[in-house]
């Protein structure tokens, strides 16, 4: 009989990011979706994950630092290096943001090597399924 050694399958790398206006939703969207994030390895912005965390406690995320003190270059850098396959970025459309160019970047790397990305919770909510089965 020969042994198949299997490696197990790296778990999902998701990165979170939500602007102020939209925090609730993320925090809501992270509750009603706990069982499939709990699959997951999670990184956010420094305030997106305190919600989160907040929320469902029982999800471990790294928190890198807020988006406006560098955070979404953060999230670009670990993009950069292959180590995100995901990008739920809950946008506020409505509001101006002092980091405009660094939330366009990250959009741009996303685009760039081409990783998922749900920029509002309806398209967040059809891919975390197809992608992170609970
Ligand atoms: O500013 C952000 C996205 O551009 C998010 O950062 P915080 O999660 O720290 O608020």
């Amino acid at each position: 009989m020969t042994e198949t050694t299997e490696t197990p399958a790296a778990p999902l790398t998701i990165a979170l990011v939500a602007h102020d206006a939209k925090k609730a939703e993320m925090a809501a969207f992270a509750e009603a979706h706990r069982n499939e994030l709990a699959g997951t390895k999670l990184y956010a912005t420094g305030t997106t994950g305190a919600r989160v965390m907040e929320r469902c406690p029982e999800l471990s995320v790294t928190r890198l630092k807020s988006g406006p003190l560098g955070g979404d270059q953060q999230i670009g850098a670990l993009i950069a290096e292959g180590r995100i396959d995901m990008l739920i970025f809950f946008v506020d459309p409505l509001s101006p943001h002092p980091h405009d160019v660094d939330v366009k970047a990250l959009m741009r790397l996303a685009l760039v090597y081409d990783i998922p990305m749900a920029l509002n919770p309806a398209t967040a909510a059809l891919l975390l399924p197809v992608t992170a089965p609970a």
